[in-house]
């Protein structure tokens, strides 16, 4: 059995990866090892199975030992252990959360409902080395995949609404407590119904710009409000997170000619399901209901809703995606702008196929090459 050490496995990312590990009976297949950073030598976490102390993270022996790592621990982990790991001849697989490698020449981003293939033949040239991709990135892949698949894309723009959660578990806590505060502050009178709904609105945006608003973790309110901004800037106006958009979907699909990806990229008060409302320019126009059928088949998670208002507002949202696979796409409609034009808006849990999920899914690939 394969020795796998599994590192940020108590993190949010990482514990979303446990628990889908154990309901896809992972542990069964693997001789797990978990490592920490900063609680060496005490008991192991049992996911069915008793993997004895927790090894240190930083123990280049100890993690020469095993046949593949998995880390969810974050990019400053990625940037101080990979490289001593990768000088010291290492033949193991690094399969990594963060986005630190992901575009470098000998790593591969993983999405193997949509890029299987490129990911069999890394396999197959002794690449080493799998990443997870963007979330927004992976989202949109999922959701949009057989537009792509059928090579239908001239370009796309997108605007996202992206959770909290993608910030961190700090950001996910603020969130809720500026909502609470919100809440409290007009408690007296959303008891009264008498109550004008102008003073409500007064007192709660009071509240909001007020010095003891909670805001240390986002910068900014986002309950009430959301923050047109991810990620850090970029010389081209860009923000990070929106460069990603075009330069890590082109990398998973393999492309050596880019399509072009672009759009705002924002923060918005969802917990932990990222939305996305994209322009497609199409190269030809194709029928809606081919587009539906091509959208559809092309994984077993994504989820065609039909542009009705009472389906979309039931599956069509992060309440009723949150802790799923599955990636509804709606509101598909050709656009004012002409046929070849098509609108569409997708939902998915972040922690699940925009973090979690690929980096399992290549556990199992590297099991079943064994
Ligand atoms: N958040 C996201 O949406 C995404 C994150 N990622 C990547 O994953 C990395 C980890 O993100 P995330 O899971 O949000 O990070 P977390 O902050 O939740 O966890 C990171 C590490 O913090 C340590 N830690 C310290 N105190 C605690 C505590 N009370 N509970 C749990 N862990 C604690 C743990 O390490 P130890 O056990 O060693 O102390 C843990 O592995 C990111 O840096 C990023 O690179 C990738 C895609 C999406
Ligand atoms: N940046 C994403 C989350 C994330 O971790 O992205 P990446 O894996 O590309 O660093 C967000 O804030 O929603």
């Amino acid at each position: 059995m394969k020795k796998v050490g599994l590192i940020g496995w108590r993190g949010m990312v990482g514990s979303v990866l446990m628990q889908r590990m154990v309901e896809e009976n992972d542990f069964a297949r693997i001789d797990p090892v978990f490592f920490t950073t900063s609680q060496a030598g005490q008991a192991a976490p049992n996911f069915g199975k008793d993997a004895g102390q927790l090894q240190n993270a930083f123990d280049l022996e100890a993690l020469k030992a095993m046949d593949i790592i998995i880390t969810c621990q974050g990019g400053d982990y990625t940037k101080e252990v990979y490289p001593k790991l990768m000088e010291s001849g290492w033949p193991g697989y690094w399969i990594d959360a963060a986005s630190t490698l992901r575009m470098a020449d000998d790593a591969v981003i993983i999405l193997d409902p949509v890029n299987g293939k490129v990911i069999d033949d890394a396999l197959n040239k002794g690449i080493k080395t799998y990443v997870g991709g963007n979330c927004t990135v992976s989202l949109m892949l999922m959701g949009l995949g057989g537009l792509f698949a059928n090579d239908l894309v001239e370009w796309i723009s997108s605007s996202t609404y992206q959770a909290a959660s993608g910030a961190g578990a700090r950001h996910m806590r603020e969130l809720l407590s500026q909502m609470g505060a919100l809440r409290d502050v007009v408690a007296a009178e959303l008891a009264d119904p008498a109550s004008a709904i102008l003073d409500i609105e007064r007192k709660v945006t009071a509240a909001m710009r007020e010095e003891s608003f909670p805001t240390s973790q986002f910068g900014a309110p986002l309950a009430g409000s959301l923050i047109p901004w991810i990620d850090v800037a970029l010389p081209n106006g860009q923000s990070k997170e929106e460069w990603k958009g075009m330069v890590e979907t082109n990398k998973i699909l393999g492309r050596s000619q880019s399509i072009p990806v672009d759009g705002n990229c924002v923060r918005i008060g969802a917990l932990r399901c990222h939305s996305q409302s994209f322009t497609i320019k199409l190269k030809k126009d194709v029928p809606l209901n081919d587009i539906h059928q091509m959208l559809a088949s092309h994984n077993d998670w994504v989820r065609v809703i039909d542009n009705d208002k009472s389906l979309t507002v039931k599956e069509l949202t992060p309440a009723a995606v949150t802790g799923t696979l599955k990636v509804p796409v709606g509101r598909l409609r050709k656009m004012n702008m002409g046929p070849d034009f098509l609108s569409a808006f997708s939902v998915g849990d972040q922690l699940l196929w925009g973090a979690a999920e690929p980096l399992r899914r290549m556990l199992n690939i590297l099991l079943h090459q064994a």
